[in-house]
């Protein structure tokens, strides 16, 4: 890790811990963290950054716990299993949270792209992108108009409906690495949609996560179709 990645890993963790101090008092998080209160008091407040260990694991062990919590917590699922979760994805500044815990805390490595599908994906892809410092590319359902070459992936759906994503062609370069994402998983089509996108592409995949899994048959369709990690913050 290089200064200016420790200095991020430092400063992730002084997020994670101000989101938890928004509940709890010193004395709570010193027991939630294992950390002392005065430590943790000056970490809060600015005044000193956690070491590079500690700072990895609030992030690594504390963010992700505390942040499915969270996603728990914010996520509706209406009387025919269908989910709600526009709480989680209309949140920037919670989404850049969960970045750092996803990057560290799942065995990603770092992607040239972070690739998802319009709409709701968008929030996280974008949040991951400027984490990694690199591009977020979204497939949409409909050609944009100015753009001459996209790569195009269909499928017929459960449902009988048929599905086409359209990525600019010009968004993944042959040899890329992909990081695939997306708010929700939950019959897996539009994963296995943004994989063939990839494929197409001639990118390599760097690995599959969603903030929610509902239920298991997303990340089993997913692990059909890559050897890449594949994983989901929280399932319902
Ligand atoms: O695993 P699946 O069964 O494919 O479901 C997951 C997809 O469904 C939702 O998008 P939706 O198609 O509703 O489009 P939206 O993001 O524009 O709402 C969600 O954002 C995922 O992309």
């Amino acid at each position: 890790m290089n200064r200016a990645e420790k200095a991020a890993l430092q400063l992730r963790a002084v997020d994670v811990l101000r989101m938890l101090k928004e509940t709890r008092t010193y004395d709570e998080l010193a027991e939630t963290t294992g950390l002392p209160a005065g430590d943790l008091n000056r970490y809060v407040n600015g005044h000193v950054l956690p070491g590079t260990d500690r700072a990895r694991e609030v992030v690594e062990e504390l963010g992700r716990e505390a942040l499915a919590k969270e996603l728990d917590a914010r996520i509706r699922v209406d009387d025919e299993g269908y989910v709600d979760n526009s709480a989680t994805v209309f949140d920037q500044p919670f989404l850049d949270l969960v970045a750092p815990v996803v990057a560290n805390g799942f065995d990603f490595d770092r992607p040239d792209v972070v690739l998802t599908a319009a709409t709701d994906g968008i929030t996280l892809a974008a949040s991951l992108a400027s984490y990694y410092g690199v591009r977020c590319a979204y497939a949409k359902k409909r050609k944009e108009t100015a753009v001459e070459e996209f790569i195009e992936a269909r499928q017929r759906l459960q449902s009988g409906i048929e599905l086409t994503y359209y990525l600019p062609a010009s968004a993944i370069d042959p040899g890329e690495s992909v990081l695939v994402v997306d708010d929700l998983i939950r019959s897996g089509e539009t994963q296995e949609l943004l994989l063939d996108i990839a494929h197409t592409a001639e990118a390599d995949v760097a690995g599959v996560f969603a903030l929610i899994a509902a239920g298991e048959d997303g990340i089993e369709r997913a692990r059909e179709r890559t050897d890449a990690p594949i994983g989901a913050l929280t399932s319902v």
